[in-house]
């Protein structure tokens, strides 16, 4: 690893030398959280996102990952996915499918939980949320202790170079969606642009948020995102990202990182 460290207020920063070094510390990572949530509640409820990162997290399939991983205990959710077919190239879940589940590795086709790709967006959000109240109920999904939010054990997510999360983009008023779990939104400024997304609230309640950012194009909204900028504009969508008792960490390249202003980490 080129540099780890704690940031003061703006959790672990993990920078990597190149994309293979990342995606082996990004399986490393996930496999350990598996293994003690799996010790501690009997499952590991884990939620993903598009782009990249699923491609990052490709050695999970490999060895040692794909016998050493105790699958059959994942539950598997996306913190955003986009209103399309399943089976359409834009879809999350086809993304996923494709590079992680349909791999050699015994996930549960009944534990993987995708949105209903029949129906509008906003019912989409509504059922996707129903489903996730059910898991919260058996404890499939933990509950937050300070407000009644779904816990998960892990919330994966990918950032645009403007700094949206999930689908959460820089001055849209779903940032302030605090009263639901999942909502919709119908103007994505990415294409396309019917989308679902956890809210704000769902992914500050998880236990753990990872953040997988590479290439040179992020590089300002890292910096954005994690250093002190002061209050003179908006934050961030990434910068909302402030787990309020679970950890934070940061997955970066070095072309990512090169924005950072390094002093203010400890390694
Ligand atoms: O549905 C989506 O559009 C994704 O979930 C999105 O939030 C993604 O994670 C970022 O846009 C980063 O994508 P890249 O890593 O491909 O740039």
């Amino acid at each position: 690893m080129a540099l780890s460290g704690v940031h003061k207020d703006r959790g672990e920063l993990r920078i990597h030398e190149s994309l293979d070094e990342l995606g082996t510390d990004l399986a490393d990572y996930i496999a350990e959280l598996s293994e003690t949530s799996v010790k501690e509640r009997g499952v590991f409820a884990i939620a993903l996102s598009g782009g990249s990162l699923i491609g990052l997290m490709g050695k999970l399939c490999e060895a040692p990952y794909n016998k050493t991983v105790d699958w059959a205990k994942w539950y598997i959710f996306w913190a955003d996915e986009r209103a399309v077919a399943k089976n359409h190239a834009d879809s999350n879940y086809k993304l996923a499918k494709d590079g992680l589940l349909s791999k050699q590795v015994p996930i549960v086709p009944s534990h993987v939980h995708s949105i209903n790709d029949s129906v509008s967006a906003e019912e989409a959000a509504d059922e996707y949320e129903f489903v996730i109240r059910q898991l919260v109920k058996t404890r499939t999904i933990s509950v937050s202790d300070i407000s009644d939010c779904p816990k998960f054990d892990l919330i994966l997510l990918g950032m645009g170079p403007d700094g949206h999360v999930a689908s959460l983009f820089p001055n849209h008023p779903v940032l302030e969606a605090n009263d639901e779990w999942v909502t919709y939104i119908t103007d994505s400024p990415k294409p396309p642009p019917e989308r679902i997304t956890f809210t704000l609230p769902v992914i500050n309640s998880a236990s753990n948020v990872a953040v997988v950012v590479a290439g040179e194009g992020k590089a300002e909204a890292v910096h954005l995102a994690i250093d002190d900028v002061g209050t003179d504009c908006p934050p961030l969508p990434a910068r909302m990202v402030q787990p309020t008792k679970g950890k934070l960490v940061w997955f970066l390249d070095k072309p990512a990182a090169s924005k950072l202003e390094g002093s203010q980490f400890s390694e």
